[in-house]
């Protein structure tokens, strides 16, 4: 483990979710800001689509399975994406931030769904020099199903096995995994049953809280520990103090 941190900000953070390609400028500032005057870590940032991703690929059945009458939704889907990022890295870059952005579609590959070839190592060189490698939730190639969506929940996975963080946290518009209105406040497999998880309120193409938890919990198996908590505790999750989310730990712990 280093002192790297790898932190996701969700698409119902950075957009409107509930209106097509609608970016949250405003919000995007205060959390550069944020990170501008607190983070003293290398760091790595993920972000969601949010509505600047998911409409498409609803639109062009891109889960479904890509082949010659819908393979346009490959293009219209990721520009979509990373039009989103290119804004956030420019207000990360406007806040004095050594941002850089990084499109999974360039050079993944997919296999069912699943990464199965997704380089780290140059993201960790990155962080070390001070540099914020910016990834997201993209359209992935895809040996088996022509090319599929990878959340940037399975990039945190992908990218935490590769880099050994210190710290794993995904910001987003919920206070953390709620069971009747309350924070949970830890969640391994043996502790899921009960918990009702479910889907996004809006258009998510990629399982909403369920797939998150799924995610986290592979990255808990292989001794990673993570947190859900709402963006509004940002400044606290970066100088390593009580969030009041949801921690995800491995069975044994
Ligand atoms: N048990 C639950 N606890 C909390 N939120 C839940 C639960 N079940 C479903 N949800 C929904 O999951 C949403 C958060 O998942 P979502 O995938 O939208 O997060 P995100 O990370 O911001 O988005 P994205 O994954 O697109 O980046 C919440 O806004 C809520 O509507
Ligand atoms: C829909 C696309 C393009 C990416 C989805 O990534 P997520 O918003 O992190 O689930």
């Amino acid at each position: 483990m280093n002192n790297t941190v790898v932190l996701k900000l969700g698409g119902s953070v950075i957009t409107e979710k509930e209106n097509a390609g609608v970016i949250d400028h405003t919000r995007l500032m205060a959390i550069a800001e944020t990170i501008a005057s607190h983070n003293n870590s290398p760091l790595i940032l993920i972000h969601g689509a949010g509505s600047c991703g998911h409409p498409e690929a609803e639109r062009f059945g891109i889960q479904g399975g890509v082949g010659q009458t819908n393979a346009m939704g490959i293009g219209e889907t990721h520009r979509a994406v990373a039009g989103l990022n290119a804004t956030v890295v420019s207000i990360l870059r406007d806040a004095g931030l050594d941002a850089i952005g990084i499109h999974p579609l360039s050079g993944s590959l997919a296999e069912n769904g699943r990464l199965i070839s997704f380089e780290t190592g140059h993201l960790a060189g990155m962080a070390r020099l001070g540099i914020i490698p910016v990834l997201h939730g993209d359209v992935v190639m895809d040996r088996t199903k022509g090319a599929c969506i990878v959340s940037g929940d399975q990039l945190v996975l992908r990218i935490a096995e590769g880099v050994a963080p210190c710290r794993v946290g995904l910001a987003t518009d919920v206070p953390g995994v709620l069971s009747d209105g309350r924070v949970v406040g830890m969640i391994s497999r043996a502790s899921l049953n009960g918990i009702d998880l479910g889907n996004s309120q809006k258009t998510d193409v990629t399982g909403g809280m369920k797939g998150k938890v799924e995610e986290l919990l592979t990255l808990a198996d292989a001794g990673i520990i993570s947190s859900i908590f709402h963006i509004d505790r940002l400044l606290a999750f970066l100088t390593g103090g009580e969030h009041g989310g949801t921690t995800i730990m491995g069975a044994d712990t």
